[in-house]
């Protein structure tokens, strides 16, 4: 199953690979360290083979040993962000098709860049500390050392032992507790994870957690302060379960529970099997946000059942994951409503596409990430230049029916398998072998492996966005004059799906003028405000929305709103200090990789918190 190299992992995965993995966590809140023990169950692939290669980032390893006998190790050179090799040499040799069990006793570091350790102070109750870990794409180093790449597929059982006020939770199913034998103000959780998945999906929160039953597999947990807001706003769980069995087959994992986090986790959701984390942002008690769940539901067939091969085909798990989300919402809406999320998914890649630069490589949906860190490379290139070519494949091929057929059959041919694309294209040939001239004339050079918008752009249907693009010239066209005559109805009559994409187009208009500010007060006090109005409002020079962004910028921490607000006040001359100082008086409590990489966008040094 892994055969090949990943640019992002120094681990010997054509040598051996990892079956299971048998964690235990002893989580100590006043030194913000995992005290930690893995045994890795390795089957070797080759003969004479008595060494080994793990990845780790900025773990103290203390001893290792292979079937309980001690083994020798060393620590690599440390690279910038793939982390430092641990060299293992065993005290014997094994041939091709054994298994040896490897333990490593080790201690993560307060700084692990997987986790995030929460005061008090920054969690809704103010009572309890809180820690969470946030893996993907190459994180999980920094908390189990391990072969870190999505080519490895292994199960994993795991204890956690945490203070008894506190409650445990991991990427597994749970299987009881009990109190520590070593400590009476202690309790052990314990968790099992059956289904062979890569190591990005592990995954634990440990905070003062309470949960709600919301379908006969789900409940969702959070602190109290969110927890009865999350089981109405995840109400429609089970119905898009189903809906997405129907589309994709037997949902495989049990449970799939939600998890709300505190506000500086740093994404809309995460994928992590039989418990999706989901940001607090998306508790709008509009459904506005759904679609996200709808996504992360995706992706237990799409990603954590068939998973990229290394992170450079990482719009196989997004591009698939964005057509399914939205087959669901065609499913339980309608044809025009994926339309017209399709339209806004193309505005998004524009969107990204502009930023990165057209001629960037990284805009390629097949990125060459040698000596690329996949956190730099992130954007929604690879889910949205990944859907528009599934969608121009389904087109050709014979509509959503047809090719939804070729979906399903792609999820069963290689679950539990980790995939290329050149392994599913040659399936998409297999599949449509009656179709091949057609699939022939597609110029997959263009679409694969060249940088920029796609070759060919789909023409969606525009029901449901012509009020929006009717209002968004309304806007950009008035003048000073016009001002009096936009009324309540205007914006009352979209939905909150319409009302984004209206300000998605109006922030695609280069020239804003002044009067624009004005237009954005009227539509201050009609609505709330999400990160894309406070961005217009910034770019269009609206002085009093400088605070307003730094503000959501800081409060949450989601990387898809704070990232683009600081950015767009960085941008905003007369307020880029601003927006510097800002970030250097919130960065200790930001996310890891959030602080990193606004950071990196502020042109902050990152040893000396001042500007470069
Ligand atoms: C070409 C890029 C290659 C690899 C990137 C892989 C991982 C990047 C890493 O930064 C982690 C990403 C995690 C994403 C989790 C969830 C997203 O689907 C959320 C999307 C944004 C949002 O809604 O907040
Ligand atoms: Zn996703």
């Amino acid at each position: 199953m892994a055969s090949g190299s990943d640019p992002g992992s120094f681990s010997s995965f054509s040598k051996c690979v990892t079956k299971h993995l048998n964690l235990s966590y002893h989580v100590d809140f006043e030194r913000r360290v995992l005290k930690a023990k893995v045994a890795l169950t390795v089957e070797v692939l080759e003969d004479h083979f008595s060494s080994l290669t793990l990845d780790t980032r900025d773990l103290k390893i203390s001893a290792v040993t292979a079937n309980g006998q001690e083994a020798t190790f060393a620590m690599g050179t440390k690279h910038s962000f793939k982390g430092t090799p641990l060299e293992i040499t065993l005290p014997f040799s094994l041939s091709r098709g054994q298994h040896v069990i490897v333990e490593v006793s080790y201690e993560t570091a307060p700084t692990a860049s997987a986790l995030q350790w929460l005061t008090a102070e920054q969690t809704a109750g103010k009572t309890h500390p809180y820690l969470f870990s946030q893996c993907q794409a190459n994180h999980c180093r920094s908390m189990v050392p391990c072969q870190d790449t999505p080519s490895v597929k292994h199960t994993y059982y795991a204890q956690v032992s945490v203070p008894k006020e506190l409650v445990a939770v991991m990427s597994a199913v749970r299987d009881g507790q009990e109190p520590d034998p070593q400590d009476s103000s202690r309790i052990i959780y314990r968790f099992r994870q059956p289904v062979p998945m890569p190591s990005y999906l592990i995954a634990i929160v440990v905070g003062a957690l309470e949960s709600r039953e919301i379908g006969p597999r789900s409940r969702v947990w959070s602190e109290r302060e969110y927890v009865d807001k999350a089981a109405f706003e995840f109400s429609e769980t089970e119905t898009m379960l189903k809906t997405a069995e129907e589309l994709a087959g037997p949902y495989v994992w049990g449970q799939y529970d939600i998890l709300v986090l505190p506000p500086s986790f740093p994404y809309g959701g995460m994928e992590n099997p039989c418990l999706t984390f989901a940001t607090p942002t998306l508790l709008v008690r509009t459904q506005r946000q759904v679609s996200v769940i709808a996504h992360e539901i995706s992706h237990s067939w799409t990603g954590n059942l068939v998973t990229n091969k290394t992170w450079e085909h990482f719009w196989l798990n997004e591009g698939h994951t964005v057509y399914l989300e939205r087959m669901i919402g065609r499913s339980m809406e309608s044809e025009q409503y994926r339309q017209f999320k399709a339209m806004g998914g193309w505005k998004d890649l524009q969107d990204s596409v502009r930023t990165y630069l057209t001629k960037n490589p990284l805009t390629n949906l097949v990125p060459n990430l040698h000596e690329v860190d996949p956190d730099d490379a992130f954007s929604s290139v690879p889910y949205e230049k990944g859907f528009a070519l599934l969608y121009h494949l389904e087109e050709l091929m014979g509509g959503p029916e047809v090719f939804m057929g070729f979906v399903k059959s792609y999820i069963q041919l290689f679950a539990y398998n980790s995939v290329t694309t050149e392994e599913w294209k040659n399936y998409l040939f297999t599949y449509f072998k009656d179709k091949v001239d057609i699939l022939n004339k597609v110029d997959w050079n263009a679409w694969m492996h060249t940088p920029g918008m796609p070759p060919v752009k789909p023409q969606y249907d525009t029901t449901l966005a012509d009020a929006c693009i009717a209002l968004c010239k309304k806007w950009v066209m008035a003048t000073e004059q016009d001002l009096g005559g936009f009324t309540e109805s205007d914006v009352k009559t979209l939905s909150s799906h319409q009302l984004i994409e209206f300000l998605s187009l109006l922030l695609q208009e280069k020239a804003m003028e002044a009067t624009v500010g004005t237009l954005l007060a009227f539509l201050n006090t009609h609505l709330p405000p999400p990160s894309r109005w406070l961005r217009l409002c910034v770019r269009s020079k609206w002085e009093d929305a400088v605070a307003l962004a730094l503000k959501m910028a800081t409060e949450q921490g989601r990387m898809k709103f704070t990232r683009p607000l600081f950015r767009e006040v960085y941008n905003f001359e007369k307020y880029r200090e601003e927006a510097v100082r800002t970030f250097q008086t919130h960065r200790a409590a930001m996310h890891p990789v959030t602080s990193g990489l606004t950071g990196k966008d502020l042109k902050v040094d990152p040893s000396q918190s001042t500007s470069l």
